[in-house]
């Protein structure tokens, strides 16, 4: 078995082996957050923004079922459960009007400019659009972060959250991987934290190369790649091989 990598000393009994890409990392439950990145309706239901702005959201059922096995792995072992909430004001005010990139990039409101019978519709808050789909409610003790743009990094208290419990892991899940997924996995990755993303709770939003070359991104820069299984093995098994490979007991 090759060397994990570890920020801690690899022979903590508390350590969880997590199998991924490029190699396999240690995690320890009580510093480690699943991050269920913008699972609401806009994004993983038919009729969402993403759908009607044209983008193939059929992958997202599946993505749905592994969170929803990756939260109760999570949850039962002690790790944080961490929602994100992309969207803003029925207004909105604070999405930015035409002195922000996000007012030209940002395609939930280029299909609103494009129909204005949409209007106020996408990604409101206190819409249908923007709620969390409901086979992934958030559950006591789990938390919600609602965010302005991709990165949940930005303008939020995402990072004071983390820092105050200790967390130093991030296993993501959700969303659109190339978009919100890698945007907050490699500003976290800046701040010092591990980022793990489980590819098959992951949809993305574009062509199917577009996962392909996010999870290359993550693997090869800026984190690691890893499954649900793998996810609930390492939290389920908790004997650290590096401790049974040196045969200490
Ligand atoms: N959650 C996301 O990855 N969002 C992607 C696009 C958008 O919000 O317009």
């Amino acid at each position: 078995m090759s060397t994990p990598v570890s920020y801690f000393p690899p022979d903590d009994p508390n350590a969880r082996h997590l199998e991924a890409k490029p190699e396999a990392l240690l995690i320890r439950p009580q510093e480690t957050a699943l991050i269920v990145v913008d699972m609401q309706n806009a994004y993983a239901s038919k009729g969402g923004y993403l759908d009607l702005a044209g983008f193939d959201v059929a992958g997202a059922a599946a993505a749905i079922e592994k969170t929803r096995e990756a939260c109760a792995a999570a949850r039962a072992a002690g790790v944080t459960v961490i929602y994100f909430q992309n969207g803003w004001d029925p207004d909105y005010v604070e999405a930015g009007g035409p002195g922000s990139p996000n007012y030209h990039k940002s395609n939930a409101l280029k299909t609103m400019r494009a129909r204005p019978e949409l209007q106020g519709k996408l990604l409101a808050k206190g819409g249908w659009d923007y709620e969390l789909v409901l086979e992934l409610q958030p559950q006591a003790g789990d938390i919600v972060v609602p965010k302005p743009r991709y990165s949940a990094f930005y303008n939020t208290n995402l990072d004071s959250l983390l820092r105050s419990r200790g967390i130093r892991s991030l296993v993501f899940t959700g969303v659109a991987t190339n978009v919100c997924v890698e945007s907050t996995l490699r500003d976290g990755f800046f701040l010092e934290y591990f980022g793990v993303v489980l590819h098959d709770a992951c949809h993305h939003a574009g062509p199917d190369f577009v996962q392909k070359a996010s999870l290359y991104n993550i693997e090869k820069f800026f984190g690691w790649v890893s499954s649900v299984e793998a996810f609930q093995k390492a939290l389920k098994d908790n004997t650290n091989p590096t401790l049974t490979t040196k045969g200490v007991e």
